[in-house]
């Protein structure tokens, strides 16, 4: 006996296997049993006298003791089914200067309290995990179909259909346009009409991503690969949308040594997870997603050439809305339906005024910006009709300011844009969010849509200023 165990009598070391929640059983290397405690004994309805020196499947039902004795394979967290109870069962093999000398075996809930107390906690867990499973998976399902994509002027309804068309090919897309004209909705409806719809849909963003991350969070990690890394390792999202779709949304934002990476995963449809052994064989179809000019990023040099080839096999060009502007009419009422759902409103229109100025403005932030305009003019609408006084300023007074981002001005009885009076009186938490999502807003109008730019400008970080983008639904 060791020196540490030495001046521990045996009956006390008896007494701490029975405290011990599990029930154990030592056999030799013939399956013969050489301990077992007196509460397991109990729960056999035998005695050690009687179980000793037997074999442990005479003794114990379903027993794989002699098994484990003689293949020196740990068998861990089993179902084993004894006296009309089931049992979870551990195995470990026992050796001894490197030889295989017998095998341990635990059981646990050996009594009906213990497993009522445990399936019970067990049953929670379940029903937890199950919630969390069905809404993941619902968020890894494509949401939109081609139906949402609303657009009657003749360049959509060809890209429309284009992409229609090329949605049961297997090819990568390269979907390209400003911000907010759509390409998220592109990318969803393209997977949903693909025979890869019944699998996963796994948005990416590239430029919400911690470059230190990327690889991680792409292709996942192994048990210990980095200091506080999850225990038992992680999946990647490529491996989580494998046989489906990836999106990759702002790939112009990848960083170049992921670029690298990315384009191997792509050719030999294999990922290697960060500290792993293995590559892991998956099967995707590519959705890639850009406001930026990518031919141009590989003229600099930070973007692959090769890359870009990869991914722009069949490629898609959404028209920004000023180049479509008798969708404007359909869309706006389209998102005043949508709207009017989430605010509880119905027969929301626009009035006349209002749709020529819309037709007049170049809306830089596209489908997006429409749709900010109309739910900030909902929540000022009292009756049905949108007017001229809900919209923003820098809309309102087009012609004076000249799609100029809204600034704001003191009010004061000669200021001829005080707006105090029919400004509803909000709390200081509702104010200072309208503000925040005021200058996210201008700023991405002066950036053209340029996040990373805009969050430059702002003086934040990216990460942040995407957080700050999806509260508000940028
Ligand atoms: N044709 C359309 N019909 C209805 N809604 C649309 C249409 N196009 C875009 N939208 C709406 O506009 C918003 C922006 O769309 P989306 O996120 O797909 O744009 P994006 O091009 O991916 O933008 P970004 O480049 O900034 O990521 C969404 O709320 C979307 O529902």
């Amino acid at each position: 006996m060791s020196t540490t165990m030495k001046n521990i009598p045996q009956t006390w070391l008896e007494e701490i296997i029975r405290l011990s929640i599990e029930r154990l059983v030592i056999v030799d290397r013939h399956g013969v049993i050489v301990y077992i405690d007196s509460d397991y004994c109990e729960f056999l309805g035998t005695t050690a006298e009687k179980a000793i020196g037997q074999l442990a499947p005479d003794i114990i039902e379903n027993s794989r003791m002699h098994i484990v004795a003689k293949t020196g394979k740990e068998e861990i967290e089993e179902i084993q089914p004894i006296n009309g109870s089931v049992m979870i069962a551990n195995r470990y093999p026992i050796f001894i200067d490197g030889e295989l000398v017998g095998a341990m075996g635990t059981v646990m809930f050996p009594n009906p309290e213990n497993l009522m107390h445990y399936n019970h906690k067990i049953q929670s867990l379940v029903e937890e995990l199950n919630f969390y499973k069905t809404k993941a998976e619902k968020e890894l399902k494509s949401k939109y179909s081609f139906k949402d994509l609303t657009g009657n002027s003749r360049n959509f309804r060809g890209v429309k259909a284009f992409a229609e068309r090329i949605s049961v090919s297997d090819s990568s897309v390269l979907l390209t346009g400003e911000s907010g004209t759509g390409k998220e909705l592109f990318a969803h409806a393209i997977h949903n009409s693909s025979l890869r719809r019944n699998h996963q849909f796994v948005p990416i963003n590239c430029a919400a991503i911690p470059e230190e991350l990327f690889e991680s969070e792409l292709f996942g990690y192994a048990d210990g690969a980095f200091t506080g890394s999850k225990k038992g390792g992680k999946k990647g999202l490529f491996e989580v949308a494998n046989n489906g779709t990836v999106f990759l949304d702002e790939i112009g934002e990848m960083p170049l040594f992921m670029q690298s990476k990315l384009l191997r995963a792509l050719q030999e449809k294999e990922i290697h997870p960060v500290g792993g052994q293995k590559n892991i064989r998956v099967d995707l179809r590519v959705i890639a997603a850009t406001n930026r000019d990518l031919e141009k990023m590989v003229e600099e040099g930070s973007f692959r050439q090769d890359l870009y080839y990869r991914l722009n096999v069949i490629h898609i060009e959404i028209p920004a809305l000023r180049e479509r502007k008798e969708d404007i009419e359909s869309i706006s009422n389209e998102l005043l339906m949508k709207l009017g759902k989430r605010f509880y409103r119905t027969g929301i229109e626009l009035s006349t005024e209002v749709l020529n100025r819309f037709h007049q403005h170049s809306w830089p932030g596209n489908v997006r910006e429409l749709e900010n305009v109309l739910e900030r003019a909902i929540n000022l609408l009292d009756g049905n009709k949108v007017e001229l006084a809900h919209l923003p300023l820098y809309l309102r007074d087009q012609e004076v300011v000249n799609f100029q981002p809204e600034v704001h001005v003191p009010a004061s009885p000669e200021n001829p844009l005080n707006q105090a009076a029919s400004t509803p009186v909000l709390t200081l938490k509702e104010t200072l969010a309208q503000a925040e999502k005021l200058a996210l807003q201008n700023t991405l109008l002066l950036t053209n849509g340029n996040k990373l730019e805009a969050a430059k400008l702002l003086g934040i970080g990216k990460t942040s200023f995407y957080e700050k983008c999806k509260l508000y639904q940028l």
